[in-house]
C-alpha cells in the first residue's frame, strides 16, 4: 500500500499566507481496481489563483489545489503505460489514483532536452494564458505596442516575448533590478522597476510616449488605474490577473475608468485560461514551437522537495520567483 504526502489548507488566509495556514497530512491509498493508475508526482505548480481560489472553492482541510506533471507507476489500464508522464490537476499531493479520465499525456514529440516541468509553466497554463490573452483577448497586431506587468513572471514572461515575435514592440515591469536585466535579456524593449521609479505615470509616459495599443494587466489595483490613461485610442486591456489585491483584507478603492474608456474608446476584457481549453492543443503546440525555435525562452524558480511547498507558493506570491515557480518532488 502507498501513503501520499498532502498539504490542506488548515486555516483560510488572512491577508498574505502564512506557513502555519498549512498542514501536511498523509493518505493512504487503496490497491489499485481494474481501469486505474497509481502516479507520483515528480513537479507541482503554486500559482497565484490558488490565493482567490482558496477563498472562492474551499473549505479548511481541503487539499490544496493545484496542478502537476506526474508519473505513471502502476497501471491497471491498457490506455496508460506505466513510466508515462501526465498533467493533472489533483492538487497538492505526492501521490494519487487515477481512472485515466482527468489526465492529459505530455506529447509524444515532448523532446528529451526539455524539463518536463515546463509543461506547468511556459508550454503549460501561465503559457497558454499569455497566448489566448494576447492573440483573441488583445487582438495583438504587428507593429503595435503592449505593455505587460509582473513582466518577469511565468504569464508574463511569455507575454512580453509573444508580442516580439508577433512583431511589436514591448514594455514590461517588474520588482527587481534583475529582473528588469532578465526581462532586457530576453528580448523586451523597455523594463523599469516598478518599485523604485519615482513616478509611474511619467514611466510609462517614457517608454512609450504615443502610449501603448495593447495592455496586458497581471497586476490590477493602482498599477493598472494609472495605466489605463496611457492607452491610445481603440487600446485593448485583456484583464488577466490582480495579484496586488489578493492579500488585501480591505477592498482598495479605485480612480474610476469610466474617462479613459469612453474618450479613448477602450476594450477591457476578464478572461480565465481554461475557457479557451478547446485550443489548448493548438496553444501548446505553437509554444512547444517556439520554445525548441529558440524564440521562446524560459526560467524556472525550482524549489526541492514537497515539504517546501507552502514557502515555495509564499515566496512567489511575495516576487521571489523569476519565471515559473515549481516545486520539484
Ligand atoms: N486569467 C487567467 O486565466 C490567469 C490569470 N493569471 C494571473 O496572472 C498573473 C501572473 O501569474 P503568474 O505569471 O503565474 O505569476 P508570476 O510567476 O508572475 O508570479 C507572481 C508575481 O507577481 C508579482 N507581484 C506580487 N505581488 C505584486 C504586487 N503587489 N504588485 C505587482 N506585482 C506583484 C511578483 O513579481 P514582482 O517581483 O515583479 O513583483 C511575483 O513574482 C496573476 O495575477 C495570476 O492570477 C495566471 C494564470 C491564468
Ligand atoms: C487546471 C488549472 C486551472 C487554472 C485556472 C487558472 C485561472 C486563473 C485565474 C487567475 O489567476
Amino acid at each position: 500500500m502507498v501513503t501520499a504526502k498532502v498539504w490542506v489548507l488548515k486555516k483560510h488566509f488572512e491577508g498574505f499566507p502564512q506557513t502555519s495556514d498549512f498542514e501536511m497530512k498523509q493518505e493512504a491509498l487503496a490497491n489499485l481496481k481494474d481501469g486505474e493508475l497509481l502516479l507520483e508526482s515528480v513537479f507541482l505548480s503554486v500559482d497565484p489563483y490558488m490565493r482567490p481560489y482558496s477563498k472562492r472553492d474551499m473549505k479548511e482541510g481541503d487539499v490544496m489545489i493545484g496542478t502537476q506533471v506526474a508519473r505513471i507507476v502502476e497501471s491497471k489500464n491498457p490506455a496508460f503505460a506505466v513510466g508515462a508522464f501526465v498533467v493533472a490537476n489533483r492538487g497538492w499531493r505526492t501521490h494519487f489514483i487515477s481512472d485515466g479520465k482527468d489526465l492529459n499525456l505530455l506529447p509524444a514529440s515532448w523532446p528529451e532536452s526539455l524539463p518536463k516541468s515546463l509543461a506547468l509553466g511556459t508550454v503549460g497554463m501561465p503559457g497558454l494564458t499569455a497566448y489566448f490573452g494576447l492573440f483573441e483577448v488583445c487582438k495583438m497586431k504587428p507593429g503595435e505596442t503592449v505593455l505587460v506587468n509582473a513582466a518577469a513572471g511565468a504569464v508574463g514572461s511569455v507575454v512580453g516575448q509573444l508580442a516580439k515575435i508577433g512583431g511589436c514592440k514591448v514594455v514590461g515591469c517588474a520588482g527587481s533590478d534583475s529582473k528588469v536585466a532578465y526581462l532586457k535579456k530576453i528580448g523586451f524593449d523597455e523594463a523599469f522597476n516598478y518599485k523604485t521609479v519615482t513616478c509611474l505615470d511619467e514611466t510609462l509616459r517614457k517608454a512609450s510616449p504615443d502610449g501603448y495599443d495593447c495592455f496586458f494587466d497581471n497586476v490590477g489595483g493602482e498599477f493598472a488605474s494609472i495605466a489605463i490613461n496611457h492607452m491610445k485610442k481603440y487600446g485593448r486591456i485583456a484583464v488577466c490577473g490582480a495579484i496586488s489585491q489578493y492579500n488585501d483584507t480591505v477592498p482598495q478603492k479605485g480612480p474610476y475608468i469610466q474617462f479613459p474608456m469612453i474618450f479613448n474608446e477602450l476594450s477591457m476584457k476578464g478572461f480565465i485560461v481554461t475557457s479557451w481549453y478547446n485550443r489548448r492543443e493548438e496553444g501548446v503546440k505553437a509554444l512547444l514551437k517556439w520554445v525548441l525555435e529558440g524564440k521562446l525562452k524560459y526560467h524556472e524558480q525550482v524549489t526541492e522537495r514537497f515539504e517546501n511547498m507552502p514557502a515555495a507558493f509564499i515566496g512567489m506570491l511575495k516576487g521571489e520567483n523569476l519565471g515559473k515557480a515549481i516545486i520539484k518532488v
